[in-house]
């Protein structure tokens, strides 16, 4: 069975009210393509709002979340939150939450198996810097990344979405070349059957992200392996529909 294309949104600390209501307008009155998953992703004072006024049809993330289900963890908020506000999905180890925030792959690891214990969707964030990039190390950073993840998946895969997002290219307009982002997309399918499972490797959707506009996004969803965008500054403006439309 072929992978179903998946379009997430990274509105990143991003939107207002009013801003908010402006995009849900535009993917409520945009023709969506009906073979895209689409999957938002809001800042966490946003969540219940947005999911009470979003269809269905369309999946809505929380950015983060913490590892543990409760506690004495300041600012934080909890997987079994974010599900209790009718979300479905968390965005995990963003580049931004790893630089920024100084998130290891073992936290991120744990925060990745806490949130699919209990049944939310992940979308797993991994890329390299461009001095590792220029310094040939992308494919040991990624495979590092993904390595460090597999313990936490165990056998819920399905439950996982791999966001490949080279940093260069994140808010930088260099979008990865439709040649680069297919080559590591590639390299990482291969790493997974060698190292997970071929039926893993075979199923498990790539999105790539990094400056993703609809002037790009037509070009980069022919390749074979990319099976879906992470969108930043896009998704907060109307051409997010072209690029969940890209596919078709
Ligand atoms: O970080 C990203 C999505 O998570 C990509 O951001 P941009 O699309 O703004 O480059």
């Amino acid at each position: 069975m072929g992978r179903k294309f998946v379009v997430g949104g990274n509105w990143k600390m991003n939107g207002d009210s009013n801003q908010i209501n402006e995009i849900i307008n535009n993917l409520k009155n945009g023709s969506l393509d009906p073979n895209a998953e689409v999957v938002i992703g809001v800042p966490a004072i946003y969540l219940a709002q947005v999911r009470s006024n979003t269809p269905k049809t369309i999946g809505v993330a929380a950015q983060n979340c913490w590892k543990a289900d409760k506690g004495a963890f300041t600012g934080e908020i909890s997987a079994p939150m974010i599900k209790d506000v009718g979300a479905e999905w968390v965005i995990l180890g963003h580049s931004e939450r790893r630089t920024i925030f100084g998130e290891s792959d073992s936290l991120v690891a744990e925060k990745v198996a806490n949130a699919l214990q209990h049944n939310l969707k992940v979308i797993a964030c991994i890329g390299e810097t461009l001095e590792e990039r220029e310094s040939g190390k992308t494919e040991e950073v990624v495979f590092r990344q993904t390595k460090a993840l597999v313990p936490a998946i165990g056998d819920k895969w399905n439950n996982v979405v791999l966001a490949y997002e080279p940093v260069w290219a994140i808010g930088t307009g260099k979008t990865a070349s439709p040649q680069q982002a297919q080559d590591v997309h590639a390299s990482l399918r291969k790493w997974l059957a060698e190292n997970v499972s071929a039926e893993v490797a075979q199923s498990v959707r790539i999105q790539y992200g990094g400056s993703v506009t609809a002037a790009n996004a037509k070009e980069l969803a022919a390749c074979e392996d990319i099976d879906g965008f992470l969108v930043g500054g896009a998704s907060l403006k109307p051409e997010f529909v072209n690029i969940i439309n890209a596919k078709h």
